[in-house]
């Protein structure tokens, strides 16, 4: 099953791995044309109604297959509203070609014939809310016609996820979906097919741009709709706080606050301004200080625990005592992670191993990045947490999901690039589900890392990749 956020995403994945969209048009064309030889043999007469989206583009290349067949094609709305260039192509070949295909501009006039069947590719998964005119009484229209009625993608005026429709709907007998299941469609009195339209299972195995796409923020947003991270941190360092609050703040949190011992506060904030600092007494975290801790946390959406805390008995008891009594969401680095597999805890965690610190976890490794990532798979079932394990190949698993982060380089293995990732899972976290944060952060803080270097060549510094994040965390740049 697929959503169709998750859906848009894999797309642009797949165009990033040079299969670009038209290429998927055309195999998903081709399915539905396949679809109608199915229902009607060559001859037969076939409707097309097509939207301006991408979904009457589909039907578009659908009709230059079927050429045996008497096929009338009918787009709703006036070719230059045509919204993709990819869909507009294939319009024009139909009119290129001298197809019986009709702009239809007035719904009065939306005359669909007696056809023997009825390709509906009004709208796919771009539709928000009730159909809207000339596509409600076209809908209206299809299914007063006795053709078989076949659905491109989903029957325009349902919801591929989740099945409703918000006014008239298109009642198909048959579907074509592409490359994977809808839950939408489940619960439809329709077939269902599932047609293989091309895209690499590498789109959804690895990150890539599309992933970013569930980060596109709406025009009213307001403070604190993008979250506030708590970074507990530092003791016997200092540096790493500071990083990974930084760079919470530019992957997009509204506010990030630091807890750290009272000792070392001033040296994390002589760091910069913009981290606001909680301190608490001593030196290192003990357990004294957790009551407090926690109640600062529940005042954020996320916590980012481990940064420069260090391995002191005192402080890794202190951490246990937290994630005990914690039951929110936190992301857990460096000398923290060793503690996870020993407590039982409700909070939600999302750890960040490298592969040592894996191991000092209890879990295993490999040179492989397959069998990496299955054994990362097993360990995050077995913990029941989300597992972000880094190496030259990042990879991502949660109990069900897995997926793996090709982005960053050698440079990268400077100190502090662990800081950065955390602070940038911390804040992602607060807006994506944890699996997500952790997908998307590893993939643009390695992003970043390849911005620097190739600006600058080797000779990366932590801090590079902070400053880069923003651009690393755009969807529109490639
Ligand atoms: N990998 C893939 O998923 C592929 C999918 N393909 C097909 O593309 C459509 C989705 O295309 P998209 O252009 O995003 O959206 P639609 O065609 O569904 O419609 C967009 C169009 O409709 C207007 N609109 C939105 N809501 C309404 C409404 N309630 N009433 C009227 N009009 C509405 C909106 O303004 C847009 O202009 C997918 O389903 C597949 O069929 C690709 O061909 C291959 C890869
Ligand atoms: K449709």
């Amino acid at each position: 099953m697929i959503t169709s956020d998750r859906m848009a995403a894999v797309d642009r994945n797949a165009e990033a791995l040079c299969v670009p969209r038209k290429q998927l048009m055309e195999s998903s064309g081709n399915a539905v044309a396949r679809a109608v030889r199915g229902l009607a043999d060559a001859g037969a007469s076939v409707t097309v109604v097509a939207g301006r989206g991408n979904n009457g583009g589909d039907a578009f290349v659908a009709a230059r297959f079927l050429d045996d067949y008497e096929v009338s094609v009918r787009l709703l709305g006036r070719p230059e509203s045509i919204a993709t260039d990819i869909a507009r192509e294939n319009w024009e070949a139909l009119r290129a070609a001298e197809c019986d295909a009709e702009a239809v501009t007035d719904s009065a006039n939306l005359d669909l014939g007696d056809p023997d069947v009825v390709v509906d590719a009004m709208l796919g998964t771009g539709v928000t809310g009730a159909l809207r005119e000339p596509e409600a009484t076209a809908a209206k229209a299809v299914n007063d016609l006795d053709a078989s009625v076949l659905s491109v993608d989903v029957p325009s005026g349902v919801d591929a996820d989740t099945g409703e429709s918000a006014g008239v709907a298109v009642d198909a007998d048959r579907v074509v979906t592409f490359h994977d299941e809808k839950p939408g469609l489940s619960a439809l009195d329709a077939e269902v097919t599932v047609a293989d339209i091309g895209i690499p299972a590498a789109a959804e195995r690895f990150t890539g741009p599309g992933d970013l796409l569930a980060l596109d923020r709406p025009s009213q947003s307001h403070k604190g709709d993008f979250g506030e991270v708590l970074v507990v941190g530092g003791g016997p360092y200092t540096g790493a706080p500071a990083l990974a609050a930084q760079s919470a703040l530019r992957a997009g949190a509204d506010l990030v606050r630091v807890a750290c011992p009272e000792a070392v506060a001033r040296e994390i904030q002589g760091y910069s301004e913009n981290l606001i600092l909680r301190p608490y007494d001593g030196e290192r975290l003990a357990s004294e200080h957790v009551e407090d801790v926690l109640s600062l946390a529940a005042d954020h959406d996320v916590a980012v625990l481990g940064p420069g805390l260090g391995d002191h008995e005192e402080t890794l008891a202190a951490v246990a005592e937290f994630l005990e009594r914690y039951d929110g969401t936190a992301v857990v680095d460096a000398d923290a992670l060793q503690v996870v597999p020993e407590v039982d805890t409700e909070a939600t965690l999302l750890c960040t191993p490298h592969q040592g610190e894996l191991r000092k976890m209890g879990g295993e490794t490999d040179e492989d990045w397959r069998t990496r990532a299955d054994l990362a798979s097993e360990f995050a079932a077995e913990l029941g947490h989300v597992l972000l394990v880094k190496g030259a190949y990042d990879v991502i698993a949660a109990g069900d999901e897995t997926r793996v982060n090709r982005t960053g380089n050698p440079g990268m293995t400077v100190g502090g690039t662990g800081d950065v990732l955390a602070g940038a899972a911390g804040a992602l976290a607060c807006v994506l589900s944890p699996f997500q944060a952790a997908a998307v952060a590893a993939y643009a803080n390695g992003r970043a890392g390849d911005a620097a270097v190739e600006e600058n060549g080797y000779g990366l510094l932590a801090t590079d990749l902070i400053d880069r994040l923003p651009a690393a965390l755009r969807s529109d740049t490639r």
